[in-house]
């Protein structure tokens, strides 16, 4: 053979050794880089792990702050609200009701045509209406002169089979979710804003003197009749169809529970002891917290750049408006130290509250082969144009991690609120729980979770 050929075979020779070279360093970094990858899961697992003897701690430290909190202001984490709601629905209510409900992403106008207990609900209409971002964030007036011209429109398309007893003003049932202490069974003033909210000089104002302003400016005659937590009206709504409901939890944007305590078992209760003697407790659990909460640093550090570092640190583990940017939390680290989605950090990635709940829950919902979904939802919101299929199970596997964590940790409190009422053990009285919201209503892994901890 000649030299030319000689040559020629020895720099085939070279270049194969190098593309063999640079191939095996190829698969050396991919291997380093998925053990890399791996151990941030196993941290995460490990850090948001709840074994049953942690969700027990967590019951009990639930059980014990309510006690505190029903013992005096200021001296537990949970506000332990009384609501002055000391009787609930029968079922023989009569009547035409309007109620709006003030959430942490959407608001909602019903009115709803009572028949008593024969006619029960005769007739019902609901409206839903999102939040502009900027009017949580805005003046007080603009967020309240919104909610009353929706109102306005909505009243004014009272259709048939509505019918107002003559001389009747319209009455409003005003569910305001956020923390206020309650003055009145129709007044209030808010304690702090929660969730994404944060309008300034409206904390210690009357929430209901605000409403009534901007319904006087819309010239509506609507008279708010009661204020309360919309725990308070999920209870009172569960009530209405089931007389066993004692306690009520909402699982949407924030979370929260409520539920019917003995009135002589409110020390720092100074009225007198209501007919019923019971009155509906708003607990404000979301403020909740406790050493035995399994926090990893993402969760620390979604705290420390909340709207309100400190607070709310059970809501900021289970709720709707944080679950999606815990998990954005963990897929930015391993972007940024595992090159999950490539050596090029998904600027979008950066940005906080990019992932949503909603697409977090289609993505662990998806069941195809190939996680399509999966594939989509990055594209669409954090524009990751082409993933492997090993990281987009990794991508479902933190999903998993991080909704049962945040499932678990609110059936633990559910038991503190049952072991308070004595309701926990065997024996006990049939105990009807009512749940809402939309984390619990569309999540279904996470609702499943809960039930079936
Ligand atoms: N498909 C979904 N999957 C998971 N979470 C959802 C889904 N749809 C809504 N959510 C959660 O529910 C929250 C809305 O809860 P909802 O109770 O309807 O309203 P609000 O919190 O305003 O009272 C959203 O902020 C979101 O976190
Ligand atoms: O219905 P939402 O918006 O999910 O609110 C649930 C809870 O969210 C919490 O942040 C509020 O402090 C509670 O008052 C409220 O009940």
């Amino acid at each position: 053979m000649g030299k030319v050929a000689i040559g020629a075979a020895v720099v085939c020779a070279a270049a194969a050794v190098a593309v063999t070279a640079l191939v095996v360093r190829h698969r050396m970094r991919s291997a380093e880089r998925w053990a890399r990858a791996a151990a941030v899961l196993r941290e995460l697992e490990e850090k948001c792990a709840t074994p049953v003897e942690k969700l027990w701690e967590v019951a009990d430290a639930m059980t014990k702050e309510m006690h505190a909190g029903l013992e005096s202001e200021d001296v537990s984490k949970l506000k332990m609200i009384i609501s002055y709601v000391d009787k609930l629905p029968t079922g023989d209510e009569r009547g035409l009701f309007y109620a709006l409900d003030l959430g942490g992403t959407n608001f909602r106008a019903l009115r709803v045509q009572l028949g008593g207990r024969e006619g029960r609900v005769v007739r019902q209409e609901a409206k839903e209406v999102s939040i502009p971002h900027d009017l949580m964030v805005g003046g007080s007036d603009e967020l309240f002169d919104f909610i009353a011209s929706a109102l306005v429109e909505f009243v004014d398309s009272e259709g048939e089979g509505f019918h107002l007893h003559s001389g009747r003003q319209r009455e409003l049932g005003f569910t305001f979710s956020f923390p206020v202490k309650q003055t009145s069974v129709a007044s209030g003033t808010l304690i702090k804003w929660t969730k994404g909210f944060n309008i300034d000089g409206m904390v210690g104002e009357d929430v209901v003197s605000e409403l009534n302003k901007a319904l006087q400016r819309q010239g509506l005659d609507m008279k708010v009749a009661a204020l309360v937590n919309d725990t308070v009206g999920t209870l009172a709504g569960g009530r209405y169809d089931d007389n066993d409901v004692v306690v009520a939890v909402i699982l949407g944007t924030g979370t929260n529970a409520a539920y019917v305590e003995r009135a002589d078992a409110i020390k720092k209760w100074q009225g007198p002891l209501p007919g019923s003697g019971e009155i509906v407790i708003n607990m404000e659990w979301g403020n909740f917290s406790s050493s035995h909460l399994p926090m990893t640093e993402y969760d620390n550090a979604l705290d420390v750049e909340s709207l309100n570092p400190g607070d709310q640190i059970y809501e900021k583990l289970i709720s709707g408006m944080y679950l999606g940017e815990i998990v954005r939390r963990v897929l930015l680290r391993l972007a940024v130290q595992t090159a999950l989605f490539g050596d090029t950090v998904p600027p979008q990635l950066e940005t906080p509250f990019v992932l949503r709940t909603p697409v977090m829950s289609a993505m662990h919902h998806d069941t195809s082969a190939d996680l399509k979904v999966v594939r989509a939802k990055l594209k669409e919101f954090l524009g990751i144009s082409s993933t492997s299929l090993k990281a987009r199970k990794v991508v479902v596997q933190i999903c998993d991690i991080v909704a049962k964590r945040g499932a678990r940790l609110a059936a633990a409190g559910i038991v503190g609120i049952l072991k308070k009422l004595g309701r926990d053990g065997s024996g006990m009285r049939r105990t009807v729980i009512a749940m809402d919201g939309g984390l619990y209503e569309h999540y279904t892994v996470f609702r499943e979770c809960l039930l079936a901890p």
